[in-house]
């Protein structure tokens, strides 16, 4: 274990996303391929930072704090988490990166493109490692799903995807200030969970990530309340004539078979409770067995707990290897994401204030 790295994490916010990003750092893993520290915490109040340490780690002793500056400031912290709500990630990141820190940022990464390129410039001149916690991405099943994809074609030529993300959110029973109403916080379905699907569209269409992807067409609507995207779709168009149907809402629960890919030999599906962390997939022929095709294989994965630590893994070999980024989850792949996002948003009518700045 010599060689194991060693990440020391400072923590931003004490909300959701953090509590399943630290219960699954501090997971007792036997393939673990890094050590991960959860060093110091930031929130709004010390007090949360108890009860949050108390809830989901009571058997650790992080540093905490009642800003998250002091977060940024700390020595011993090597790379910032950052678990606010959208609106805030660029600023939170610039923050980070200017006092020197790598930095993990939830998705969606900020609210525009433009914002993305902001920090992504920013991390440049400060040469430190920054991504974008796409945590479905690092998931052993999508990795296996592209490589059966792109590589073993084991459905042939791909022609067409459909995946939805769908949640029944009960949006009359939240707070304006809610994250999933609150357009200043950056509320809608595309960029809180169609960002999922529009990953599978990506990743399922074309072997290429960043720079060497290409950039599809794009045709979209969206359901608005409120100025809030309740719902959306979005073909992508590819020149090869393969299209992808992406779509999310906030008003029904997808059923657990969530994606399927279709290719001249066959087609996959991918299932599970949600597309954010699929669980498996089965491999059909277009010939069913009950006609003399080969039977379909289902592929299972092994995912304690939630699966963040996938991400984290990655993160911690990057940084001890002196990468400023990911290769599974690249700068410009993100910028892709964000200007396909941006596009959708302008066909569907979803406007941010940062749409203006
Ligand atoms: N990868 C995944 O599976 C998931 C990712 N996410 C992503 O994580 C991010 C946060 O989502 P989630 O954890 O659900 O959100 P929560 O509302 O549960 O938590 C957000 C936290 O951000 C801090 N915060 C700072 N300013 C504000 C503000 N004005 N309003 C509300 N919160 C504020 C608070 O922490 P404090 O008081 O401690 O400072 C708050 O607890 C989003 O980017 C979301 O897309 C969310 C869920 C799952
Ligand atoms: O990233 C996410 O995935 C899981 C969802 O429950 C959550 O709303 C979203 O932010």
């Amino acid at each position: 274990m010599a060689d194991t790295p060693t990440v020391r994490w400072g923590i931003v916010t004490t909300g959701l996303i953090s509590s399943w990003f630290v219960e699954d750092l501090a997971l007792p893993r036997g393939d673990a391929k890094a050590k991960h520290v959860i060093q110091c915490i930031g929130s709004s109040s010390v007090e949360k930072g108890q009860a949050f340490v108390k809830e989901h780690i009571a058997s650790l002793s992080p540093t905490l704090y009642g800003t998250y500056d002091e977060v940024y400031a700390d020595p011993n912290v090597d790379v910032v988490y950052i678990g606010t709500p959208h609106a805030f990630h660029k600023k939170n990141c610039l923050d980070a990166i200017n006092a020197g820190k790598h930095v993990l940022c939830e998705k969606a990464f900020t609210i525009t493109a433009k914002e993305a390129r902001e920090v992504f410039a920013a991390a440049k001149a400060k040469g430190v490692f920054v991504m974008e916690a796409m945590w479905t991405r690092f998931f052993p099943l999508m990795r296996t799903l592209q490589k059966l994809i792109h590589e073993d074609k084991v459905i042939g030529d791909v022609s067409r995807m459909f995946c939805d993300f769908g949640q029944a959110k009960e949006l009359a029973s939240l707070g304006p200030d809610s994250r999933f109403k609150s357009l200043a916080l950056g509320a809608g379905t595309l960029l809180d969970v169609g960002i999922y699907s529009l990953t599978f569209g990506l990743v399922t269409l074309d072997p290429g990530v960043g720079e060497s992807a290409e950039m599809p067409k794009i045709a979209a609507q969206q359901t608005l309340s409120d100025g809030v995207d309740i719902a959306t779709t979005a073909v992508l168009l590819y020149k090869s004539g393969r299209q992808g149907i992406v779509t999310s809402s906030a008003l029904f629960k997808t059923p657990d078979v969530f994606c399927r890919i279709e290719g001249s030999k066959g087609y996959i599906t991918v299932e599970g409770d949600a597309v954010s962390r699929p669980e498996y997939f089965i491999v059909h022929p277009t010939v069913p067995e009950s006609k003399g095709g080969a039977p379909s294989k289902r592929y299972d994965f092994e995912n304690p707990k939630r699966g963040f630590y996938w991400e984290a893994d990655a993160v911690a070999l990057d940084v001890a290897a002196v990468k400023k980024e990911s290769s599974i989850m690249p700068w410009a792949e993100t910028i892709r994401v964000m200007e396909i996002m941006d596009e959708i948003r302008r066909q569907g009518g979803a406007k941010y204030p940062q749409d203006d700045e």
